[in-house]
């Protein structure tokens, strides 16, 4: 299973194969070849190395240290001035660990306890290794790891995590315990499998780029993952090249359905955004007072949302919708209906709180995609938005298993969970999504997709990752982060799935 590149696995799932591989392994394998490549990556990182640079690794009492140990070792045989930052007793080090340390302290290399902290922060380094804490971090960081970590997050040279930056939870990508705090890394090289919390939450600010190294395990170790990195090979092959021979009817028809008072151009973005992407006809009903038509996209037909007969297309409820007597109205209808949905924005918001529209919503029969913000995603399971952040994927099963929907959870790592289990985390996108009016056109997108016959779970991860990559090429254009506005997004987001489908080999 470890062929799965975009593979991600729980600690609970590393630790698994960790034991079955250690077993079948002399004593300390893996630790010397986490620390060998480590090493190798850092090495790279520094131009320098071979005149003299600098390197201070930061040693924690468990295994994470052990493989700091080992890295120290090799940094100090290519040449480098080494110094470890290490305040536990030796003795008291796991087996692998302590055989690490006697390696390491047979070379040249200055060791510290943490009162050398001061001075140390007045020398200049290359490079600094974090192998504070790994996978078994048990709780909030606190004195004196605190202050060091703190102390190196002002510093301004590159960080090098080992396995993950200390202090960030690998399962869920957020900061453990009360108060904790976590490195904040340039690089992050993981061992075994790469995992969830290097790319939700906070793992996308704390870990850096992501370099995954699998120690050389065999493969026969590796339990089948459940979850995965987004990425278009969850989701290419159900894009097709348009035949000549097709017409707009080849290509499903949209209805955003929003659009109240003061709120028309959510709806529209939405509606502008299903063009774009391809649906064969696109429909916005409004609450109220539907405009005459839309002046910069005339192809758009505006209507009264209580003029529209869901069943004739894919439905997109919520952009703009608002919580009237009305918008419940048109809720209901919706959830009866057999077409394919998505839900967005108030649409969640009023259904989290109907119980009676829940069950319905449940039963239909149709693709169902939910595209809650983790407030949403909150009202929806009766916690606060900080509960849902505390554990993103597991936020993102529940709604799926409760709602048997494709959930589209947003946030940094944009998580996607469907029915039995089987997640993936977005890796696309960045801070340019953070405006109004972006869930919009993810949503419409979401329905063109729909529209144009890809599943829910396909549709959901192309449009997330399609939405995301075209914030990024946004960013590699000088137009963001700062000041993206959403429909921005819909005429790159069209290139790059153009780009997706004249990239694929002809059938
Ligand atoms: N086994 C192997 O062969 C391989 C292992 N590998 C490497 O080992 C790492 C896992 O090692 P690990 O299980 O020893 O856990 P690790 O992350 O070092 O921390 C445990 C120590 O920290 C302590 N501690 C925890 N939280 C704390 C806190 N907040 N504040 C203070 N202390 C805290 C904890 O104390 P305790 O909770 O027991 O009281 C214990 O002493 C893994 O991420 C990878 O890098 C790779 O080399 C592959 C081969
Ligand atoms: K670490």
């Amino acid at each position: 299973m470890k062929n799965s590149s975009n593979a991600l696995y729980s600690v609970a799932a590393i630790r698994r194969i960790e034991q079955a591989a250690i077993a079948s392994l002399p004593s300390g394998s893996l630790m010397q070849r986490a620390g060998l490549a480590a090493a190798k990556l850092a090495l790279g990182l520094i131009p320098s190395h071979s005149s003299g640079a600098k390197a201070l690794v930061l040693a924690g009492p468990g295994n994470n240290g052990g493989d700091a140990f080992v890295l120290a070792s090799h940094l100090f045989q290519n040449g480098m001035a080494v110094t470890v930052l290490f305040d536990a007793y030796p003795e008291k080090l796991p087996a692998d660990a302590r055989g690490a340390y006697a390696q390491a302290r047979q070379h040249a290399i200055q060791f510290s306890p943490f009162s050398g902290l001061p001075g140390i922060l007045e020398k200049q380094w290359d490079i600094v290794i974090d192998g504070l804490f790994g996978i078994g971090l048990s709780k909030a960081i606190a004195t004196p790891y605190r202050e060091l970590i703190d102390a190196v997050n002002r510093m301004s040279c590159p960080v090098l995590a080992l396995d993950v930056p200390s202090g960030l939870d690998a399962d869920t990508g957020t900061i453990a315990g009360k108060d904790g705090i976590a490195i904040r890394a340039a690089y992050t090289i993981t061992f075994i499998g790469d995992k969830p919390g290097l790319h939700t939450a906070h793992g996308r600010d704390l870990a850096g780029t992501v370099h995954v190294d699998d120690l050389d395990i065999d493969a026969r170790f590796f339990d089948a993952p459940e979850i995965f990195k987004n990425e278009p090979k969850l989701f290419s092959h159900v894009l097709r090249r348009r035949p000549h021979n097709s017409h707009k009817g080849s290509y499903g028809n949209v209805a955003i359905i929003g659009g109240a008072q003061g709120m028309h151009g959510a709806a529209i973005l939405s509606g502008r955004s299903a063009l774009h992407l391809g649906a064969g006809r696109v429909f916005v009903g409004f609450l109220e007072q539907a405009p005459a038509y839309d002046s910069m996209q005339p192809e758009l037909m505006c209507r009264a949302a209580a003029s529209m007969e869901p069943d004739d297309a894919t439905i997109v409820i919520g952009p703009g919708l608002g919580t009237s007597p009305q918008a419940l109205e048109q809720l209901a209808k919706t959830c009866s209906s057999s077409s394919p949905l998505v839900m967005d924005a108030d649409a969640l918001n009023l259904l989290a709180t109907r119980s009676d529209l829940q069950h319905v919503l449940a039963q239909r029969g149709g693709h169902t995609i939910l595209t809650p913000h983790p407030l949403e995603a909150a009202r929806l399971l009766s916690t606060t938005a900080a509960g849902i952040q505390a554990d993103r994927l597991q936020a993102g099963r529940e709604l799926a298993r409760r709602f048997n929907a494709v959930i589209v959870l947003k946030g940094s790592g944009t998580v996607i969970a469907r029915p039995d289990g089987k997640t993936a985390i977005n890796v696309t996108g960045n801070p340019a999504l953070a405006t109004a009016g972006t869930g919009d056109v993810l949503a419409g997108m979401c329905g063109a997709l729909l529209a144009q016959s890809c599943p829910a779970w396909e549709a959901a991860l192309a449009a997330v990752w399609i939405h995301g990559l075209a914030a990024d090429r946004l960013v590699e254009r000088g137009c963001g982060p700062i000041g993206v506005a959403a429909g921005e997004l819909i005429p790159v987001a069209r290139e790059v799935l153009n780009g997706l489908i004249n990239g694929m080999p002809n059938a």
